[in-house]
């Protein structure tokens, strides 16, 4: 049953380390492998997240005491756990990007961040018309406090909180799903990182205007 959820978790590590979203050992992955009692497999804490070992991941119960000699786990285990108890998650990610300290920054006063008429949000099931909200939560010093704040955010529809100049933490109801979440978010902080830009640089207007001329 557990080597089934250590693949899982083994193959999005992989792939979110060729995409090179853990710089400095920072991030950190966890997967459900029972629901009563809740025990999931986390990421050792402060490995090389790019090198694969039989010591990636160690078994930690619903207070994030480690049931298997792996390691220490993650010091944001308590985040994973929040997660599992207020949704309906088996997967939950947590990396540091550019982007997404950037947008949490950006964003950070207003507590949030909203994104409409782009159509990757179609990646969370949400139609069209509809927008996308990502709660920013302060990066609040002590793992307790930092996992009671993103609690006290997530609402039904949530399935991805910001960490402002810290990182996300995004959540699915399987790996997969867990996986194309978080690539969504990175796609949409990236393209309004430079939508910002470009509208701070009136590049519309610019063009608008240069094609007239034409
Ligand atoms: C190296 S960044 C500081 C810790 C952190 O935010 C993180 O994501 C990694 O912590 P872990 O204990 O899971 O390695
Ligand atoms: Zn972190």
């Amino acid at each position: 049953m557990m080597l089934f959820e250590w693949k899982e978790l083994a193959s999005v590590k992989r792939e979110l380390a060729a995409r090179n979203w853990f710089p400095g050992n920072s991030g950190d992955l966890s997967i459900k492998v029972s629901d009563d009692p809740l025990e999931c497999l986390v990421t050792v804490s402060g490995k090389d997240k790019y090198k694969e070992t039989t010591e990636d991941f160690v078994l930690v119960d619903k207070a994030g005491t480690p049931l298997t000699d792996q390691g220490k786990p993650s010091a944001e285990t308590a985040i994973h756990l929040e997660v599992y108890n207020k949704t309906d998650a088996r997967c939950s990610l947590h990396i540091h990007t550019v982007d997404n300290n950037l947008i949490s920054e950006l964003y950070g006063d207003i507590g949030a961040v909203t994104f409409s008429k782009v159509e990757l949000i179609k990646a969370f099931g949400i139609q069209e018309a509809e927008k996308l909200t990502i709660p920013i939560v302060e990066n609040f010093p002590e793992i307790p406090n930092l996992a009671h704040a993103l609690g006290e955010v997530i609402g039904p529809e949530t399935q991805a909180v910001l960490i402002r100049n810290h990182g996300i933490v995004v959540w699915g109801g399987n790996a997969i799903e867990a996986k194309r979440n978080l690539e969504a978010c990175e796609f949409l902080f990236s393209y309004q990182v430079k939508r910002l830009h470009a509208q701070a640089a009136n590049l519309k207007r610019i063009i608008n205007d240069s094609e007239e001329r034409i």
